[in-house]
């Protein structure tokens, strides 16, 4: 992948040395760790992401065990994808198109690629099967309004503008009136020079008139980790932000603007990767790391390690609860659990034996309710989760006020840790699951 200069190369090399290491031990994670911290500073990330990252790398790998079925070179992988995803702000964030119209509000600095990238989210949305509009605010630079005519032109996407107009408020109000009925209304305005102060006042007045429901600030990929003062100024002024990192594609401090955009907190939706109207994509760390790192299975590496790990647990879990050393430790566990299997109801009228008992008291909890409860046990300490019956009134008093909700709530959860803990307790005592085939059955359902 021609992205990001070299990093990809070197990120890629390293991780098939990782691969055809004939040992995985502590000198051989720290050539790795070193490589890897090599190819990122050179990407311009960050000193203090890249020794945090890599010491986070390090300590998991020589500490952490790796789970049933995973060979520790599998896990060490697994690990640096994990902590390079997380170093990207984790999950895909993408447009969530619920309001009509969508108004969408486009800032950059000059040259930054924004309306390059007007026209790509225009053909992304248009393959989504949404038919934007563009409205061209820009009254600065004379050519902007053709070079948005010729790009949407081509798409056939509606624009308004007006060359001759020089008031931009007066041509958002315009536009937004043409375009009303339409589902997204993307608004292009003026790039600025240097200032960045003077980009968020361009907002500012812009975002009354037309009152966005985004803004995108399109920032250019090439400026490595400056990227993170324009993204932080941008999302300290607005609370609607997000952004897009064009230029990718052979940038060298890429890495750097990702990072550092990352860090701010601010969500990266899409990146430019190419000139070419398609060379844009959804940014979703997951993949993106998958793709830097040359290793396009990763996914399913780590599907099978999170398998495991919840095998695990289930069987600790199972364990637990049949020898009535029940905690809601196992209580949370076990929602969790059945988070990843469907409704409690449906798991547990599968396993034979259980009775009716488990399954009427389990047909009351809706996923609010264990989403409910889940927040409440957020609120206690680890002791009071391994020992419940630590959890007398003054407690129950302080964990209501730490999750926001009544005291009754959180006897509620009380209670029903209380009958479960007693009912599995009877189930087991009648060893109907003798031989671990309780275990086996569990670990069944969650594949
Ligand atoms: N290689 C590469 N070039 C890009 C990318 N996105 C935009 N460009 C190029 O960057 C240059 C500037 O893009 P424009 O879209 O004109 O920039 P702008 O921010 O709208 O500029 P103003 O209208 O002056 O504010 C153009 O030559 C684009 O082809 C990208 O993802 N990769």
């Amino acid at each position: 992948m021609a992205m990001l200069g070299n990093l990809g190369e070197n990120l890629t090399k390293t991780m098939k040395k990782l691969v055809g290491m004939s040992v995985i031990d502590k000198k051989t994670i720290k050539e790795v760790v070193k490589e890897i911290q090599r190819a990122l500073i050179q990407s311009d990330v960050n000193i203090a992401l890249v020794l945090d990252l890599s010491k986070k790398i390090e300590s998991r790998a020589l500490e952490e065990e790796p789970p049933k079925g995973i060979t520790p070179r599998e896990y060490v992988i697994t690990i640096i994808y994990e902590e390079m995803v997380n170093l990207l702000g984790g999950d895909a964030a993408g447009l969530d198109i619920d309001v009509k119209p969508y108004k969408i509000l486009f800032l950059g600095l000059q040259g930054s690629g924004k309306t390059t990238t007007i026209g790509k989210l225009c053909r992304y949305l248009q393959k989504k099967g949404f038919n934007p509009a563009v409205v061209c605010t820009d009254t600065w630079r004379p050519a902007a309004y053709e070079q948005l005519r010729q790009l949407t032109e081509e798409m056939q996407v509606p624009l308004y503008g007006d060359p001759d107009n020089k008031d931009a408020l007066d041509l958002a109000q315009k536009g937004l009136k043409e375009f009303k009925n339409r589902k997204v209304i993307i608004f292009d305005t003026a790039g600025r020079h240097k200032q960045e102060e003077d980009l968020i006042a361009e907002m500012d007045t812009l975002d009354d008139i037309i009152q966005p429901t985004e803004s995108i600030l399109v920032i250019d990929g090439t400026i490595g980790q400056q990227a993170g003062e324009q993204a932080k100024a941008f999302s300290q002024a607005t609370d609607v932000g997000s952004i897009i990192i064009t230029k990718l594609d052979g940038s060298a401090k890429g890495g750097g603007a990702m990072s550092a955009v990352a860090e701010t907190g601010a969500p990266i939706k899409f990146v430019g990767t190419g000139e070419r109207i398609d060379d844009f994509e959804l940014f979703d760390p997951e993949r993106f790391i998958s793709r830097l790192l040359g290793m396009g299975d990763i996914q399913s590496l780590i599907e099978k390690a999170e398998d495991n790990i919840d095998e695990d647990m289930a069987e600790k879990t199972m364990k637990n609860m049949m020898s009535g050393k029940f905690t809601l430790v196992d209580m949370k566990n076990q929602f969790e659990m059945m988070n990843s299997m469907g409704p409690m109801q449906q798991v547990l009228s599968m396993i034979p034996g259980l009775g009716n008992k488990v399954s009427k008291e389990a047909s009351k909890m809706t996923e609010d309710k264990i989403e409910g409860y889940k927040i409440i046990m957020s609120s206690m300490t680890q002791k009071e989760m391994e020992n419940p019956k630590l959890i007398k009134q003054s407690r129950i008093k302080r964990i209501a006020m730490g999750s926001g909700v009544e005291e009754a709530e959180v006897r509620d959860l009380l209670k029903y840790y209380n009958n479960t803990k007693k009912t599995m307790k009877g189930i087991g005592k009648r060893g109907r699951f003798g031989n671990g085939s309780m275990n086996r059955m569990m670990g069944h359902f969650m594949k």
